[in-house]
């Protein structure tokens, strides 16, 4: 039997506000949903409710574990360095442009003996943050390798960002930023330099890999296509100040 007119004025008033305003988005892009064509395409109200996963990679010490402490608390974990073991999670939700995003970030182990692991999380990561060290050639000549094991176990259209961590390191450093852009231009991925420590630029890696999964997911009529690569030129901060 259909509720009568009290029932549903109680049924509604029972609902917490996420659930009505996701049954109203839902309403709203229905027509988009049924012309899903990409396999993360999905509806602005499962957007609200789904955790999207970002995984950090590159070789042990480049600062994944820095990086995320940096963006989740707003921290930096100086001093003793923990190796991670296996992989580790955190969640942040992100407004972006009015919308939740709810990004699922899983810090990976980069040693060696922990591969298998990881290897095991590609399959089911929306984006990958590659990083290296600025202050640790073999952590950069290392990142080809990355790119092929990315290539071999990732999603195919997963959204890739090469990150050069550690761009406070002024004296220690041994990669110059223009090698880390050549080598993003060579892949056809975004890049930007980042510190774990002072924050440069921590918030924006973030950031545009939400908005480039929103965007690509969403695909609202009307909307001009986001510009990841723009995107980053447009926001990205130099080494010569610290904002993140
Ligand atoms: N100067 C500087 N040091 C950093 C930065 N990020 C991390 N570190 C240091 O680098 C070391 C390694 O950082 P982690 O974040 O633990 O490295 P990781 O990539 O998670 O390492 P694994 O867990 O072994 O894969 C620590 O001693 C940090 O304090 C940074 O942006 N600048």
């Amino acid at each position: 039997m259909a509720p009568d007119r009290k029932q549903k004025k109680e049924l509604w008033a029972s609902q917490t506000v996420p659930a009505l305003v996701q049954r109203a988005l839902c309403k709203l892009c229905s027509p988009l949903k049924k012309e899903k064509t990409q396999p993360q395409q999905f509806c602005l109200s499962e957007i609200l409710a789904r955790l999207l996963a970002v995984m950090l990679v590159g070789d042990s010490g480049v600062g994944k574990t820095c990086l995320l402490v940096r963006f989740k608390d707003g921290a930096f974990l100086a001093g003793s360095f923990i190796s991670t073991v296996g992989i580790d999670f955190r969640n942040k939700v992100l407004n972006v442009d009015g919308v939740k995003v709810k990004l699922q970030i899983w810090d990976t182990a980069g040693q060696e003996r922990f591969r298998s692991v990881t290897h095991a999380y590609y399959r089911d990561a929306h984006a990958l943050l590659l990083l290296y060290d600025v202050a640790n050639k073999a952590s950069f000549d290392n990142i080809q390798a990355w790119l092929t094991e990315i290539h071999e176990y990732a999603q195919q259209d997963v959204v890739l960002m090469l990150l050069g961590n550690k761009a406070d390191s002024t004296q220690d450093r041994v990669v110059k930023r223009e090698d880390g852009e050549k080598l993003a231009k060579e892949y056809g991925v975004p890049f930007m330099e980042t510190s774990a420590k002072s924050g440069l630029n921590v918030d924006l890696a973030f950031m545009a890999i939400a908005k480039e999964l929103k965007h690509r997911s969403m695909k609202l009529p009307n909307e001009p296509k986001f510009k990841l690569h723009d995107y980053v030129k447009k926001e990205v901060r130099g080494t010569g100040c610290c904002k993140s």
